[in-house]
């Protein structure tokens, strides 16, 4: 199945500078199942985070087994972050990612002194569902996506949607950034991009501050 060709489908560019990336703590839980798209969309989620400037030691990195526990995962995490910046808990010891070394490295190894323990401004869930010959996915992504909408919704953490509904492998490979022809971009980037918009944009409407002006640009 190949990717269609669209004519204008997709993000239009990012603003063009974060001003406070630099102080952001960024979460992201990914689901081991489909590895292969997995692990490059994560590291494309934090290469687009750290190109806006969001420093590496402030971006936590943690999985579930799949994309059915991102919900709880991802609840848990924005919650270990409001513990965290309440408190003097030390590092979530005992996780493990797939961009560990061969899944087996604790969470300390990404800790730093530097590091913030500040409560998470938004968290990225990432999962790969693939259609197989069951109902199985279609259960598993109607849930996931209400369900990570809902702990967003909850919670006021921004929480970005990184889960692709596949029908093929060759589709998720594709949009892992990984595959073959056209239409090849990885996700992760835009996930990466978007979780830092949210981010600075839901930190700035919290303190209640909002542009004005904006509808000059639609008069
Ligand atoms: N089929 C896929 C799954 N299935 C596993 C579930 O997400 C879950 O981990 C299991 O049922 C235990 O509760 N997960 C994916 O992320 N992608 C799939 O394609
Ligand atoms: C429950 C399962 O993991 C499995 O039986 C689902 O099968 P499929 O992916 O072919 O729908």
């Amino acid at each position: 199945m190949s990717a269609p060709t669209y004519a204008f489908k997709g993000p239009s560019a990012p603003p063009s500078s974060f001003p406070t990336a630099s102080s952001l703590r960024i979460g992201i839980v990914h689901a081991r199942w489909n590895t292969e798209c997995i692990a490059p969309l994560v590291k494309g989620a934090v290469q687009a985070m750290k190109k806006a400037g969001v420093k590496e030691e402030n971006i936590v990195v943690e999985s579930v087994p799949g994309s059915w526990e991102l919900p709880a995962g991802t609840q848990r995490l924005i919650t270990a972050g409001q513990v965290q910046a309440s408190s003097n808990v030390d590092d979530l010891m005992g996780a493990t990612s797939l961009l560990d070394d061969g899944g087996n490295a604790d969470a300390s190894s990404q800790s730093s002194s530097k590091a913030s323990r500040a409560a998470f401004d938004a968290v990225i869930s990432i999962g790969v569902l693939i259609k197989g010959s069951t109902m199985h996915f279609e259960y598993i992504a109607q849930s996931c996506c209400e369900g990570l909408m809902r702990v967003g919704l909850d919670t006021g953490t921004p929480v970005i949607l990184g889960v692709l509904t596949c029908l093929t492998e060759e589709q998720a490979l594709q949009r892992s950034g990984v595959g073959e022809g056209a239409g090849v971009h990885n996700h992760g980037e835009d996930w990466g991009t978007a979780a830092v918009e949210m981010a600075e944009k839901c930190n700035r409407w919290g303190k209640g501050k909002v542009e004005a002006g904006g509808a000059k640009n639609y008069a």
